[in-house]
């Protein structure tokens, strides 16, 4: 059996990890793992309330949505996961899950984040904290297997560029 891939689609909030990620798992054939759904009840809570989670908050979801991606791959399935990974030591975490995991920067300008996150409709995450997503955020460096996607057009055409993207 060869080894299973996962692909995270990351990013700060609103660039657009679930909306892509689900049609690049639809069109690989492959589980799509939503990192949003993984958090602890507690860090929902404190993001709706406009606080941004520090590293140890992150930590627990991080493992969670590590152990969900070598759940999958002890299955033989192979993934691709919503999450927003936004540090080089979160994606550390996810890279200890079994199987290979390679990133894909959905790399969106903050004009376009803004509208998004304003105008999306019942998330719990508010436009205000994109300062502190931007801010955290550590771009994917030279030593990590990853690719950065500049995204603009429509999601089909982002799709597209996040395969070709991946060879
Ligand atoms: N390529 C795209 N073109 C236009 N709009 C998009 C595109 N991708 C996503 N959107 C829209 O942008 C908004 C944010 O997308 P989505 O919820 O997928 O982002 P996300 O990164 O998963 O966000 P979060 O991390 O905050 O959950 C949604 O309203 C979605 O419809
Ligand atoms: O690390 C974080 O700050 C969080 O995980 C956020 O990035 C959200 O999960 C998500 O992106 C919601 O908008």
């Amino acid at each position: 059996m060869s080894e299973a891939e996962h692909i995270v689609v990351m990013g700060v909030s609103g660039t657009g990890k679930t909306t892509i990620g689900r049609l690049v798992a639809r069109k690989l054939h492959r589980d799509f793992i939503e990192g949003d759904d993984l958090h602890p009840t507690a860090n929902v809570a404190q993001m709706r309330a406009g606080v941004p989670l520090t590293d140890a908050e992150r930590l627990p979801w991080l493992r969670r949505v590590r152990d969900a991606m070598s759940e999958a791959a002890a299955d033989g399935r192979s993934t691709v996961v919503a999450c927003s990974a936004l540090r080089a030591s979160y994606r550390d975490v996810l890279r200890t899950a079994e199987g290979r995991v390679r990133f894909v920067h959905l790399a969106v300008p903050r004009a376009v984040l803004e509208h998004r996150v304003e105008h999306r409709e019942g998330h719990f995450m508010p436009a205000s904290l994109l300062d502190s997503q931007l801010a955290t955020l550590e771009p994917l460096g030279a030593d990590e297997d990853g690719v950065e996607v500049p995204v603009s057009g429509r999601a089909g055409l982002t799709v597209r560029s996040v395969l070709a993207a991946l060879g």
